[in-house]
């Protein structure tokens, strides 16, 4: 295994200062990095899509642990220290600079399956894992996602139904996947420290249910979660067929749209079709 200088001296040595407009909060306690590393199970000879390296705090870990990496990274800074990273784990790491918003990861990634690992500014987070649950081919080509965010993001993702987190993120996230908060991250575990608590989320994807078009069910719980606090008679009026669907299926139409279960949005969206 590798020698390598602690992280906080990497980053001293190539100066890099964290960047607010680039969200950057590092993570340099290496046994808490070796745990996140270890959420997706083995990851010997797998090949690991990570997004945001920075100076490679995570990268490490995952490479300590035998993946096979490609790490995206917008800060050109940080490309000499996951260059070293690269040659003390020959033929492990190939890092790519560029915005991980604007790649094709499928490509990237060669059509091979991966697991998805980051710890990204919150709003390219959000939006990149809006995109990965996203889309009406399934089931898609990474094989499981354990990403950093805000803590209140990631219990919306993992709530359930009757709650007051519960809404959009938590239906897409659990309706042909699995979502569980894997570990809280206190903020003082990041350099500098965020204003927020985080919390890791871990997805792998399940069979999506016959009959549904992922478009569809995503109308029906934009609608129906765009006026939650209305009931569904009204939330859902605009959705053609949707009150139809709502008597057929038995769900009674006084009911608001936390109270649905996501295989309750399945049926809706199915009858929909
Ligand atoms: C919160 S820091 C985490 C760094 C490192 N993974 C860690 O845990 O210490 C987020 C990283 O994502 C990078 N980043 C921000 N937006 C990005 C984007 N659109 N594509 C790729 N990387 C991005 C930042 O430059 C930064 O290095």
């Amino acid at each position: 295994m590798a020698d390598l200088p602690p992280i906080r001296e990497t980053i001293a040595r190539h100066g890099l200062s964290a960047s607010k407009a680039l969200g950057q909060n590092f993570l340099l306690d290496e046994q808490l990095l070796g745990r996140i590393a270890a959420i997706p199970g083995k990851l010997d000879g797998k090949a690991v899509l990570e997004i945001g390296p920075g100076p490679g705090g995570l990268t490490r870990a995952l490479l300590r642990a035998g993946a096979r990496v490609t790490a995206i990274e917008m800060d050109r800074r940080c490309l000499p220290a996951l260059a070293e990273l690269s040659e003390a784990f020959p033929g492990q790491l190939t890092a790519i600079q560029g915005d991980a918003m604007k790649l094709d990861h499928g490509e990237i990634m060669r059509g091979e399956p991966f697991a998805v690992l980051s710890n990204l500014p919150y709003n390219v987070g959000t939006a990149l894992f809006v995109k990965w649950l996203s889309g009406e081919n399934w089931p898609p080509q990474w094989t499981s996602l354990t990403l950093m965010f805000q803590r209140e993001v990631a219990e919306r993702i993992a709530a359930k139904p009757g709650t007051n987190a519960y809404g959009r993120l938590a239906v897409l996230a659990n309706w042909r996947a699995e979502a569980s908060m894997a570990m809280k991250v206190h903020r003082s575990a990041f350099t500098p420290p965020p204003k927020v608590m985080s919390a890791i989320v871990h997805v792998t994807p399940g069979e999506a249910p016959e009959g549904v078009s992922a478009r569809t069910l995503e109308r029906l719980t934009e609608a129906a979660f765009g006026q939650r606090r209305k009931m569904l008679r009204q939330s859902l009026k605009g959705v053609p067929g949707a009150l139809d669907a709502l008597a057929r299926v038995g769900i009674d139409e006084t009911r608001r749209a936390e109270t649905v279960s996501v295989g309750e949005y399945i049926a809706l969206a199915r009858m929909l079709r």
